[in-house]
């Protein structure tokens, strides 16, 4: 049995998930331990400040990036006491990193300007844990002329498919994906648009909470009709894929430029319109994209929002709707859990993209190894 460590800080910036797994000598995989490290609300800031297009800062940048490699680092160390095992005993890191920025190619920019940035010192995590770390999984994607995203339907597909069944994996972090995996072993991924985005940023704004706990305020309020058509407009949605977003398209500035062609709408009802957006988004790229019975397993921190995983069921009518529990992995951890195998794909130099997924030229063995 061979251990590996997942380290995922995404968009939603709620806290590091680490995830620790074994994969036996037939490469099936165990999920182990997990933890949920605190992400400081400083470096939160900073990375904020990051993400904002209108500013770059070279000095930030590179502060930033030793500062996540240091509370990567520690999170892996703190997995490691959590789970009773030695750093020795892990056989690689796999670090998601931080998304600062994602520009991939588009109607917009063409396969030579894309570009996705990642930070999290991968140097800093490799010295202070003193574990193999491999890093920087998009960009190899994004110089095949890929997206760079989403990545885990690789591992949705080693992890959940099914000689079965065909199923969708729905993962609902700060932003949406989906993976199509069908029974023949095809696999067929691309981001949906918002997950939990733009009600954490309109729940921030408006009570100053993190995030929407079970989507209680959106279930006060009602969605209105004319917002929500106004936001389906995007083209986003109505493109096939291979696509992927981030918090360049989606974040509040969005949300404050819908509003002022809607100014007297409730804050509780723009936040039902953006839960429903939300909703509708992920529910018509699902009925676009596969057989209208294929079942529909959720992950991410989404899965907990009750009020937006009904409405998805709900829009959803013919499909069984649950979460990755029952496949074997917590909703939570799915993330950080395909990372750690993403690590494991590197080290045995096996790809880790989808080229139908990310629109690739082909497999390519993603990211860098930086040795204990
Ligand atoms: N009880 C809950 N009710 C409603 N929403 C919840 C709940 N618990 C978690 N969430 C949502 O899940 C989000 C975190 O999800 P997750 O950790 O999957 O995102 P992420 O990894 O940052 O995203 P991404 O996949 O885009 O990188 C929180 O910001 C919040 O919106
Ligand atoms: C650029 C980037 O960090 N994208 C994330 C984000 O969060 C969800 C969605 O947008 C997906 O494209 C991706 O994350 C997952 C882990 C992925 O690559 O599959």
């Amino acid at each position: 049995m061979s251990k590996y460590i997942g380290l995922m800080s995404g968009t939603s910036l709620d806290g590091i998930d680490a995830a620790l797994i074994s994969v036996d000598e037939n490469d099936n995989i165990h999920f182990e331990h997990s933890i949920s490290a605190i992400l400081p609300a400083e470096l939160k800031a900073d990375i904020l400040t990051l993400c904002a297009s209108s500013t770059d800062e070279i000095e930030l940048l590179g502060k930033t990036d030793r500062e996540i490699g240091r509370v990567f680092a520690n999170a892996a160390l703190q997995l490691c006491t959590s789970a009773s095992i030695s750093p020795a005993d892990v056989t690689a890191i796999g670090s998601h990193g931080q998304t600062v920025r994602h520009r991939p190619p588009d109607a917009t920019r063409n396969r030579n300007q894309a570009f996705t940035l990642q930070i999290g010192d991968p140097n800093t995590i490799a010295e202070l844990s003193g574990i193999t770390t491999i890093a920087d999984f998009r960009r190899r994607d994004i110089a095949a002329g890929g997206q760079g995203a989403p990545l885990v339907p690789a591992f949705h597909a080693a992890a959940f498919a099914s000689a079965n069944e065909e199923r969708v994996i729905l993962n609902i972090g700060g932003m949406a994906n989906i993976s199509l995996l069908k029974i023949n072993g095809d696999v067929i991924g691309f981001d949906t648009g918002p997950g939990n985005v733009l009600m954490d940023s309109w729940i921030h704004t408006n009570l100053e909470q993190d995030f929407d706990r079970d989507g209680n305020w959106a279930a006060s309020g009602k969605c209105d009709t004319g917002l929500l058509e106004h936001f389906l407009q995007l083209p986003f949605y109505a493109q096939s894929g291979p696509k992927s977003t981030g918090r360049e398209q989606f974040n509040q500035q969005s949300i404050f430029d819908a509003l002022r062609h809607f100014p007297s709408i409730a804050p509780e009802d723009v936040q039902a319109t953006l839960l429903e957006l939300t909703a509708r988004s992920i529910s018509d790229a699902i009925e676009k994209s596969s057989a209208g019975m294929t079942p529909v397993f959720i992950c991410g921190g989404g899965s907990a929002n009750l009020a937006l995983c009904k409405r998805i069921s709900t829009l959803l009518p013919n499909r069984r709707v649950e979460d990755t529990r029952i496949l074997g992995i917590p909703p939570d951890w799915v993330e950080a859990v395909a990372f750690a195998w993403l690590a494991k794909q590197t080290l045995n130099q096996l790809p880790g993209n989808v080229p139908a997924v990310t629109g690739a030229d082909g497999p390519r063995i993603l990211g860098a190894i930086y040795p204990a």
